[in-house]
């Protein structure tokens, strides 16, 4: 197995097929690992967790905000993957400071969506449990409307397998100029659509069960306000 240690060694894991800039590492962590993972985030506190239509979450590191994120220290089992990520140097030199973990059984997803302006533009997403497909979209805005086709299938351009322990990395046009989401299924038949199958372990034409899937995705969030608390102190 190739080793990635910083954003020169990134490049060999880049995906062809789509447009700059993926990228995707199978068997980033060990299995030891995705059960440690696992098993913290799930003996979280029950409020830590937030109920969506089709997902929960957990979010780590504080609320991101136009006006700057009260920053909140990571705990131990996340801040030793957040520093693992940014040390390829995937976030311009700083080191991702916010988590999200979203858990998806199967038949739930997520619409397709931008991650907006108060992240770096760049998202990483350590997978966990089980696989999944994220799809991308062309969008549709108020300037290219007339060009666009109007139907979701249409605007699909590629999707990515996420197997299990696997790392895959969003950044520059494919991060900033289109939508992505995961479609609320069960199971996923793997087409020509799915760019990525060089380096997976399934292949095409596979039909692939849904199980409970995890992701953490991490992220670095560059507007950070002083906390109120350390503020108080000052005399
Ligand atoms: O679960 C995933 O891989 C996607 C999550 C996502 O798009 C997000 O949290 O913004
Ligand atoms: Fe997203």
């Amino acid at each position: 197995m190739q080793t990635c240690h910083s954003v020169h060694d990134l490049e060999s894991f880049a995906i062809d097929k789509a447009p700059r800039a993926a990228y995707y590492i199978p068997e980033y962590i060990s299995e030891a690992e995705e059960e440690c993972l696992l098993r913290q985030i799930y003996n979280a506190p029950k409020p830590k967790w937030t109920q969506l239509s089709g997902r929960k979450l957990q979010n780590w590191g504080g609320l991101p905000h136009a006006r700057g994120m009260v920053q909140e220290k990571l705990p131990h089992w996340l801040q030793s993957y957040t520093e693992k990520v940014s040390s390829l140097g995937v976030f311009g030199g700083h080191c991702a400071n916010h988590v999200l973990v979203n858990e998806y059984k199967a038949g739930q997803g997520i619409m397709p969506h931008e991650d907006g302006p108060l992240y770096y533009p760049t998202v990483t997403t350590i997978n966990l449990g089980s696989h999944a497909i994220l799809d991308f979209y062309l969008p549709i805005s108020q300037e290219n409307q007339n060009q666009v086709p109007s139907t979701e299938d249409e605007r699909h351009i590629l999707s990515l397998l996420l197997e299990p322990r696997s790392l895959l990395v969003i950044r520059e046009a494919l991060y900033t100029s289109y939508l992505h989401g995961i479609s609320p299924q069960n199971d996923d038949t793997l087409n020509s659509t799915v760019v990525n199958l060089d380096c997976c372990s399934a292949n095409a034409g596979d039909t692939l069960e849904r199980d409970t899937r995890v992701s953490l995705t991490i992220r670095y969030v560059p507007k950070v306000l002083k906390t109120p608390l350390l503020l108080g102190r000052r005399r």
